[in-house]
């Protein structure tokens, strides 16, 4: 806890759920989302699991209520501890204002790095700014850059929204987090869950690793197939990145048509 200049301990960090603010002793060691997977406390399942599922439910509400008057939007991804003038932010930033040009919302997790630069991005061109926030223990709430903004507690509820409410998603240089939201998106793409939406990669040299090994590894030993592969754009161009969002845009108007 951080003492102010007069002597009453600061808020420091705070925890939100849903309509809810916690602060210094109040905020719990643990999150909603460890204690649903929790798998030890079987005792408790019969009880708390049910209202639980109300929670989840509410979750999912208050996400469709909320962005169910998004105009097209973009999700974009990428690391919660690059710099502000790393490679990744800056072409982050240029991203979410040319996306906004074009006339996308821009939605990120919310958080610092890569999705506050693009929130930056759309917010400064003027376009809508939209931040998905997750409950973490160490979180340190939306970014200032995020006009529209939710906190969710579970992970899945806010991936549905980030899938929900997309043309696309651009994944720029991450860890953890940002893989595990590329493949959730290449695999519901690949299983036909989603109707084919563009999946861009930006960092051509963070991901080229990983895309030789899918090419030596993946592909050559069966894992997966060519076409899986084309469902996967690469550049470091943002008007490119735009071009291929706007075409794939206009291919499925006129095969709704
Ligand atoms: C690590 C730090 C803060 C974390 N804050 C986050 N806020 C919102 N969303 C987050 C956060 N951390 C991860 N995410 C999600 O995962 C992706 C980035 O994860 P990565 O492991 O950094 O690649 C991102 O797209 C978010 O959706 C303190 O700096």
């Amino acid at each position: 806890m951080t003492e102010s200049t007069n002597g009453r301990s600061s808020p420091g960090p705070e925890r939100h759920r849903g309509g809810v603010t916690l602060r210094r002793d109040s905020i719990p060691p643990s999150t909603a989302d460890e204690k649903l997977l929790d798998s030890h406390h079987r005792g408790e399942w019969k009880t708390k699991d049910a209202w639980r599922a109300l929670r989840i439910l509410s979750e999912f509400v208050e996400g469709f209520d909320t962005l169910a008057d998004l105009p097209p939007a973009v999700s974009v991804f990428g690391s919660a501890r690059s710099s502000s003038d790393s490679f990744e932010c800056e072409l982050a930033e240029s991203l979410g204002a040319a996306l906004a040009e074009a006339g996308y919302a821009v939605i990120t997790g919310g958080g610092p790095g890569v999705m506050e630069a693009a929130n930056r991005g759309a917010t400064e061109a003027g376009g809508m700014s939209v931040g998905l926030g997750i409950e973490l223990p160490f979180e340190q709430g939306l970014n200032d850059w995020v006009d529209v903004g939710i906190d969710f507690r579970y992970f899945f509820v806010r991936k549905t929204m980030f899938v929900k409410y997309a043309q696309a998603f651009v994944v720029l240089p991450g860890g953890f987090g940002t893989l595990d939201e590329l493949f959730e998106a290449i695999t519901l793409v690949q299983t036909k869950k989603v109707t084919r939406f563009p999946v861009i990669l930006m960092g051509v040299e963070y991901w080229g690793g990983l895309l030789d090994w899918m090419k030596r590894r993946m592909l050559d030993e069966g894992k997966i197939s060519a076409m899986d592969l084309e469902l996967i754009q690469v550049t470091d161009d943002v008007a490119e990145a735009v071009r291929i969002i706007v075409d794939a845009d206009a291919a499925l108007a006129e095969g709704k048509r």
